[in-house]
């Protein structure tokens, strides 16, 4: 069931951030007080680390019970571990250094000198299992249900390393593929497919700046999800999307009516 995107736009990038990661305190919270604990899936990219920076500073950040959350990624550039073009290096540095996580809840996608070595495909087939073996009896799909599930917009609409028309944004069955010949650096990935990303309760798309303007409006006027996957992300219960007005400035008018003088 896909559920009808709602916009919020900020004035610019960096208020941006600062909501969404006020939002992302709030919805961990309100997840650990109902079910114990909160599972998020993390984007890398400017948008997604300007966020987790946020949160960061965020005086509210202690709020969260950080010792009873999984954490997740939506795709991994397959590199070496540690290397600074990881988005797990990049989430580290932004934020998950320094918040006393559980070391076993951060799910990290695996790095290209790690068990699976420059096999892309069996590296994707073990975070799919990883994340079976998480799923309970009531989840959909082999994959637990995340609570927030935050995605980076690209210019050309693509959601994780869901490009258009390649092979991963059509996969309906896996839900961890590997990725060949990306066209944005490097072009080996890790992605989570629309079947994993749809199991999840809220998806939260981020898009600020003038670049991002077009993929918004072509992705929010009804284009099909292979030619423009940001299209197919959507959450069970919630789908969100977080824009600055630089990338909300092309949106057709009965989506972003003009402020009210
Ligand atoms: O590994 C990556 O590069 C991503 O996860 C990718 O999907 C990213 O989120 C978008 O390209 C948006 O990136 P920006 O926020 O930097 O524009």
């Amino acid at each position: 069931m896909s559920t009808a995107p709602q916009l919020v736009v900020h004035r610019d990038k960096e208020l941006m951030a600062r909501a969404a990661a006020a939002r992302l305190i709030t919805r961990i919270v309100d997840a650990q007080a109902s079910r114990g604990s909160a599972s998020v899936v993390l984007t890398g990219g400017r948008n997604g680390n300007g966020l987790l920076a946020a949160l960061a500073a965020a005086p509210a950040r202690d709020a969260v019970d950080w010792g009873r959350i999984d954490l997740w990624w939506g795709d991994e550039r397959f590199l070496p571990d540690g290397d600074p073009e990881r988005n797990a290096t990049q989430a580290r540095a932004a934020l998950l250094d320094a918040v006393p996580l559980d070391p076993e809840r951060v799910h990290a996608m695996p790095a290209s000198d790690g068990p699976h070595g420059t096999d892309v495909d069996a590296a994707a087939a073990a975070y799919a299992e990883e994340l079976a073996r998480a799923a309970g009896p009531t989840d959909h799909g082999g994959v637990p249900e995340f609570d927030v599930l935050m995605l980076g917009v690209g210019p050309d609409t693509h959601v994780a390393s869901l490009f258009p028309e390649l092979p991963a944004v059509r996969e309906t069955e896996r839900t961890v593929v590997g990725v060949h010949g990306a066209p944005k650096p490097p072009p080996t990935r890790v992605t989570l497919t629309l079947p994993a990303i749809r199991a999840a309760r809220e998806v939260w798309l981020l898009a600020a700046g003038e670049d991002k303007a077009e993929a918004a409006a072509i992705a929010l006027s009804g284009a099909g999800e292979i030619q423009a996957p940001a299209a197919g992300a959507y959450g069970r219960a919630r789908t969100l999307w977080l824009l600055d007005a630089a990338a909300a400035s092309q949106l057709p008018r009965a989506l972003y009516p003009p402020a009210s003088a």
